[in-house]
């Protein structure tokens, strides 16, 4: 059990308050007819950390963004330190003491770091002394940061650096954290919690969406949890299992997935001395990449966020052309020059980390985002010069029936949907073609765990029907969970991908941190 846990009533008495920081009363939000938050009731108290769990499309986010003001709700009341206030606006809610760390980047790719936070600031100029700040703070949170790197530059991980410590710097009274370890290491979770628990003994909040029960069991002091668009239940999370946290978000028991051994067929995705040279500032360099998956087999790539997962996704993915043809070879055919169609006609499918904006267009609809995956790739999406729609439809019927994917709408814009909701649908979107070769990277981020155990079912599966599937991931759990052998990517070098029986999360968990090490050591 972890330092911070421990009952409320200890916590109170330490800040010395009885009148909680926070209050949602009877909230009720509607999209059209239909309710993401239905009656909805919280108390934070300060210096409490709070988890606030519940399966995919429960409807968490919708209540965070209530409380930090870009929602209105339709009904209810926010008393703030005990008076009613109404949140207008993230920047009211700021005013007030509130600060929110999203699960969906909100930053500026084209601009620096130093530049991105002077932004949220206010009255706040991109200066030096706002970049010494910027590098103190994260050094001092052990969330370190180059205050001049491009956005665009940065890996997921260190994107979300960048929110948290922009949150910091506004010094709040409760912060709001939107899964925020889902990217992380194990080693930079703990840092995190480390620094949650000295912010909660300093007296601030923090209101904590999270789908990793073992953290919030060691890490929060209450749970309340939401079950469609309904409080349903209120924990202490540290009374409780993963197993009874979990059947009183999902109501029943999740599946246990079996990884049974599969059978090796021909070599399907091989990597030959993968060598791209980084044109990007700060990114990383892919150095003489040699890797071979055969059909049948799920091969994962473990490492600490920039350490070459985004360059080598593209590379697979064609999205930066290669040198040489021979660098990458699908199916036996050179694909090194091909686009992400060529590739695709090979039998290839690829599912990128972030699935809003990569993944899927936020804008379109579901079966439109269908078609653009599919057009040109021979799957009878287009025929004759004219798209088929109607099957594109029945595609999204399918993937939702089969990744239960909830939604409001038959066929809504893929930004509607909630963040582990769309993860199913972009997921089950490409699983459902039964590619020969699937690369995938973070295949089960912001996904609650009875959907978490479903993807990772479905990828075992789809492997052991002859695919090879290539992983990228930083969750050694998930790692351990289904892959056959295990390579870890540091600095841009891959290590010889080893037999996951062999292999510990210490061992892994080692190398990845020894490349981050020396690349710490690299840049200093
Ligand atoms: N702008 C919107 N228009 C229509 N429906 C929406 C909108 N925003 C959210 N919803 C719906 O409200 C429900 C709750 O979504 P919300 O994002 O709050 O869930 P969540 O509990 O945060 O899920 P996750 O764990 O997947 O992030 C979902 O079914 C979602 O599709």
């Amino acid at each position: 059990m972890g330092e911070g846990t421990g009952d409320t009533g200890e916590i109170l008495r330490r800040v010395g308050g009885d009148t909680p920081l926070l209050e949602v009363r009877h909230v009720i939000k509607r999209f059209g007819s239909f309710a993401a938050n239905d009656d909805v009731s919280l108390k934070v108290m300060p210096g409490e950390i709070h988890a606030l769990l519940g399966e995919n499309g429960a409807g968490k986010s919708t209540l965070v963004k209530i409380i930090y003001g870009s929602l209105q709700p339709n009904a209810g009341e926010i008393l703030w330190k005990g008076k009613p206030v109404t949140v207008a606006s993230p920047a009211e809610a700021r005013a007030l003491g509130v600060g929110m760390v999203f699960q969906h980047f909100s930053l500026f790719e084209a601009m620096t770091v130093v530049e991105n936070i002077a932004l949220a600031l206010p009255n706040c100029k991109a200066t030096r002394e706002l970049a010494d700040t910027i590098a103190r703070v994260s050094a001092n949170y052990g969330l370190p940061l180059d205050p001049n790197a491009h956005i665009a530059d940065l890996s997921v991980g260190e994107r979300q650096r960048v929110e948290i410590v922009r949150c910091l710097l506004q010094n709040p009274e409760l912060i709001i954290m939107d899964e925020p370890t889902s990217v992380l290491t194990p080693q930079e979770a703990d840092q995190l919690f480390v620094t949650l628990r000295r912010l909660a003994e300093e007296g601030c909040a923090i209101l904590y969406i999270s789908h990793r029960l073992e953290e919030v069991r060691a890490l929060c002091h209450h749970a309340t949890i939401m079950r469609r668009a309904k409080v349903v239940a209120e924990a202490d999370p540290a009374r409780e299992t993963v197993n009874t946290l979990a059947q009183l978000m999902v109501g029943n028991e999740i599946i246990r997935v079996i990884r049974d051994k599969g059978r090796l067929g021909p070599e399907a995705i091989l990597l030959k001395g993968l060598t791209q040279i980084s044109q990007e500032a700060f990114g990383v360099s892919l150095q003489d990449v040699n890797l071979s998956v055969r059909s049948g087999e799920i091969v994962a790539i473990a490492g600490i966020a920039g350490n070459g997962q985004k360059e080598l996704f593209d590379a697979l993915s064609g999205e930066e052309p290669l040198e040489k043809e021979d660098m990458v070879i699908f199916a036996g055919e050179a694909a090194g020059l091909m686009d992400i169609n060529q590739r695709r006609l090979l039998g290839a499918a690829f599912v990128p980390e972030e699935r809003l904006g990569h993944g899927a267009v936020p804008a379109l609809k579901l079966s439109e985002n269908v078609v653009l995956t599919r057009h040109g790739t021979g799957e009878g999406i287009a025929r004759r010069g004219f798209t088929r729609f109607g099957k594109a439809g029945r595609i999204v019927e399918k993937v939702t029936s089969l990744f239960d994917v909830r939604k409001g709408v038959l066929d809504p814009e893929a930004r509607s949907l909630s963040g582990g909701n769309l993860q199913k649908f972009v997921v089950g979107r490409e699983v459902e073609r039964t590619p020969k070769i699937l690369i995938i990277a973070q295949p089960t981020w912001g996904v609650d765990a009875g959907a978490a155990a479903v993807i990772r079912q479905s990828l075992i599966d789809l492997s052991r029907k002859g695919a090879a599937i290539l992983v990228i991931s930083q969750d050694l759990d998930e790692i351990f969970e289904i892959a056959d052998r295990i390579a870890v990517i540091s600095r841009g070098h891959l290590s010889k991908a080893e037999d996951a029986d062999t292999l510990t999360p210490e061992k892994v968990g080692l190398l990845m941190a020894g490349g981050a090490e020396k690349k710490g050591a690299a840049a200093a």
